[in-house]
């Protein structure tokens, strides 16, 4: 584990304390070289004071600016906005933390470290170049970048070994919970790199993460995890099936601007699907030339993914499986994928937490949200 210089300013608890709840989890200290604990103090000079000039984004969890480090390193800082009360303890978060930046995988972005200054948490991510799926696929036109059929294979693979690696080998295994188009972040080769997960870990239990405030987030929910909270792999899955077919056909899984019967990118897979007319789906930005057999082949991979049926979606090393086909699909084992519609029928409109959203879904009523947002 390394240390800014101003440390002890920036976090309250004594250093060795630290280090020996960070050991307990990591005997080996196999961590040590991989998190970094930053100051306030060089984080707020790397994205000049937190300015509006570097933010790149925002999401649930706060706002994230871009950041360039005195070693020349550039950065995507989290300010965390969540109330102190639903995280964890400093020790329990700067533990949680460090255990995550361990998790090393080509497609998953790099968690360099965290800081705690009073109130504030911060996370430090490796910055990605070509910023979210969500913008470069499905945003406005200015930031769209026009993907071929090899990119659109490449990053659909490496979306399933990200998730293949949280599910079968992490020990314990990790259930992203939040797979989505603007959760796949994009480095300047157009990699894929899987973010956001593990965060449920550094917020108490029973709070949720997963903000449901746009149509869209509530499209990628698995059934059984929007209407009870039945959390597995599967639910994982399910996100995962969505996002292949946004892949695929450059649409986002809700889309209300599209006419009547177009609404809902997971019931017009199906529907093309059971009228053998399955290619439709596919972007027409592809052009003619792409291998059909193959995204006829990934399409069915994503209807198998969104099975309403949690267990009859593959685990994600299967999916991975079929889609290298290196196995191949039975097609019986395709039927009718759980459809986000009745999701839809929920007052939107409001950032609410999924934990209220299982109230909603009975009595359709929005709470406000317990999350401030950024200045
Ligand atoms: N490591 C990073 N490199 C480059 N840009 C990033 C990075 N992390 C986040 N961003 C940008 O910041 C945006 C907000 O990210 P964040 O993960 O906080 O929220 P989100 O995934 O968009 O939404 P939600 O929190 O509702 O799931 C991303 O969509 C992306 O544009």
């Amino acid at each position: 584990m390394k240390f800014s210089s101003c440390f002890s300013n920036c976090f309250s608890l004594p250093s060795e304390t630290a280090i020996i709840n960070i050991s307990q989890q990591d005997p080996q200290g196999e961590n040590d070289e991989n998190f970094t604990v930053f100051s306030y103090s060089e984080l707020k000079l790397a994205t000049r004071g937190f300015s509006a000039a570097n933010k790149i984004g925002e999401g649930a969890f706060g706002c994230v600016y871009k950041g360039l480090l005195a070693n020349g390193s550039i950065v995507a800082v989290k300010m965390l906005s969540i109330e102190l009360e639903s995280m964890r303890g400093e020790r329990e978060f700067v533990s949680e933390i460090s255990t995550l930046t361990n998790l090393k995988h080509e497609n998953l972005v790099t968690l360099k470290g965290c800081c705690i200054d009073g109130a504030k948490r911060l996370l430090v991510y490796n910055y990605m170049e070509n910023n979210s799926l969500a913008q470069i696929l499905l945003g406005g036109q200015q930031n769209r970048i026009k993907l071929g059929w090899e990119a659109r294979r490449t990053i659909s693979l490496g979306v399933a070994r990200g998730l293949a690696y949280l599910h079968e080998e992490v020990k314990p295994h990790i259930v992203h919970r939040d797979i989505k188009a603007s959760n796949i972040l994009l480095d300047r080769n157009l990699i894929p790199k899987v973010s956001d997960f593990g965060l449920s870990r550094i917020l108490r239990d029973n709070v949720s993460h997963i903000s449901t405030h746009v149509a869209g987030t509530l499209g990628y929910l698995a059934p059984e995890y929007a209407f009870s909270g039945r959390l597995t792999r599967k639910t994982d899955v399910y996100s995962f099936g969505v996002l292949l077919l946004e892949i695929i056909s450059g649409k986002t899984v809700v889309d209300f601007d599209l006419e009547l019967g177009e609404h809902y990118l997971v019931q017009k897979a199906w529907e093309l699907y059971r009228a053998n007319r399955i290619l439709q789906l596919v972007d027409p930005i592809v052009g003619m030339n792409y291998p059909e057999e193959e995204a006829d082949r990934f399409i069915k991979v994503g209807l198998l993914c969104v099975q309403e049926k949690a267990r009859l979606r593959p685990e994600m090393s299967m999916a991975l499986k079929m889609l290298r086909h290196d196995v191949d699909i039975e097609l019986d084992q395709i039927s009718q994928p759980g459809m986000v519609a009745d999701l839809m029928n929920i007052k939107l409109g409001q950032k609410t937490t999924l934990h209220s959203l299982y109230s909603k879904a009975s009595n359709l009523e929005s709470t406000p949200s317990p999350l401030s947002s950024c200045s």
